[in-house]
């Protein structure tokens, strides 16, 4: 493998991007069944939200004019026309100094002004009401298509649905959404010292981590990932296991056995299929060097680093803005805080390093975390991470970073 050949990260995903365009399929689902699903068309609103001119209190729907002079020293007498009815339509137009009775969220009088609250109004009997306040125009009124207005673009192609948007297109009286069908994602481990989740743990064999990191990973991406069995270091059981998941996936990821040790078979499985191309045998990434980009039978294989950490990071700095890129999603949201720490590293590598964040003396500060890339607790606690571009030399304390959180 040429580790020394390293790609940078911004080219490494140009490569994905331009090489990797996904057919992505769509499927129309209930409004329900929409949730976490990216959008696959714009969604047009055909009415307007409300259709009708409603009250937000429980009072006197007025006419501006009828109540100008109205306080609690000279209140005005109104006639009460009668009551508004929930989820009826308000029958009742206004004249001179008349009045309606309106429950919060009922349709007011088309031509109310403003409805004022029942607790500045003095209900003398069933005609009549002393008003003690005046109103603005449109005051306690919900304006036909002041939320949603017909015509409008709800939400645009790539937007992935979140509960709030639930709301807004059930609102909208949109009952089937069309989404992108989810994208699947085989993860497979590798190594002869890597155990699946039954097994017991013996001699210096572990557990696979890897797996179960990638899971979540893609799982919050709202994809379909997908785990095999770990996979020994053995050329022959890699390619038929990676045969079954190219066959069964739309992007398939490797960890483990990407670096230059003689058992690093991910390589050499990966130009072992007629119709493979490899494109990055490594990244200018710390940590996340031993990084393999290619394409097998048309789909993106990416052979990861085995250290968890790294192998977690490859897939926030490569894979992530890929598939954002692919729903067109927002980019990933982050916040600026002060650095803590003189923080010393080499040129020629984008570096990314997991950090804590805190508030301090009205300020919000991150410190980093020192944790081996081999190691995964105190990565799994920290708020999220930094990244420091491969010019760079270092962070100062002090200086102001991004931080993207997890
Ligand atoms: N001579 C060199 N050695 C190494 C280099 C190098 O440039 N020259 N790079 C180091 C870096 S950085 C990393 S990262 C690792 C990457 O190695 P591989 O991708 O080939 O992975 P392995 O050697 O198979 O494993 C490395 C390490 O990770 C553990 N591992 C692997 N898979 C899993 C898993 N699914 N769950 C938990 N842990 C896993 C594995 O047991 C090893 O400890 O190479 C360095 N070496
Ligand atoms: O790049 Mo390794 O991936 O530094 O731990």
């Amino acid at each position: 493998m040429k580790l020394f050949d390293v790609v940078n990260v911004e080219d490494a995903l140009s490569i994905i991007k331009s090489t990797f365009i996904q057919d992505l399929k769509v499927e129309s689902v209930n409004l329900v069944d929409s949730f976490n699903r990216y959008l696959a068309k714009d969604i047009v609103s055909d009415i307007n939200v409300p259709h009708f001119r409603k009250s937000t209190v429980d009072g006197y729907a007025v006419r501006f004019e009828d109540v100008i002079s109205a306080s609690t020293s000279n209140p005005t007498k109104l006639k009460l026309l009668g009551e508004s009815q929930m989820g009826q339509v308000c029958k009742f137009d206004l004249d001179e100094d008349e009045c309606v009775y309106v429950p919060t969220g009922a349709m007011i009088p088309l031509n109310a002004h403003g409805v004022i609250m029942m607790e500045y109004c003095d209900k003398l009997n069933d005609k009549e009401v002393y008003v003690q306040k005046n109103t603005l125009f449109n005051e306690n009124i919900v304006e036909v298509g002041e939320d949603i207005k017909e015509d409008e673009i709800l939400y645009k192609k790539g937007h992935l649905i979140n509960e709030r948007d639930l709301g807004v297109l059930a609102g909208a009286n949109i009952k089937d959404v069309l989404v992108y069908k989810d994208l699947v994602v085989g993860i497979i481990s590798t190594g002869d010292e890597i155990l699946n989740i039954n097994e017991e743990i013996n001699d210096a064999k572990i557990k696979d981590i890897n797996a179960y990191i990638l899971y979540g990973q893609f799982k919050k991406m709202n994809l379909n990932p997908k785990i095999y069995p770990p996979v020994k270091d053995n050329l022959e059981d890699i390619i038929n296991l990676m045969k079954q998941a190219i066959n069964e996936c739309d992007i398939v990821l490797i960890s483990g056995g990407s670096s230059v040790g003689k058992k690093d078979e991910t390589l050499k499985a990966i130009e072992s299929f007629k119709n493979s191309k490899v494109f990055v045998e490594g990244i200018a990434l710390k940590p996340g060097k031993p990084t393999i980009i290619s394409s097998v039978e048309n789909k993106l294989v990416v052979g990861l680093p085995g250290h968890p950490l790294s192998c977690a990071f490859v897939v926030e700095s490569l894979i992530k803005p890929y598939i954002n890129s692919l729903f067109e999603c927002k980019e990933d949201k982050y916040i600026i805080c002060e650095f803590e720490y003189n923080y010393h590293k080499s040129k020629g590598r984008e570096e990314v390093l997991a950090v804590n964040i805190k508030n301090e003396n009205n300020k919000v500060i991150c410190m980093p975390i020192f944790s081996k890339s081999s190691t995964i607790k105190q990565f799994a606690k920290c708020d999220g991470y930094i990244r420091i571009n491969r010019e760079l030399e270092g962070v100062n304390k002090g200086d102001l970073v991004k931080v993207y959180l997890f």
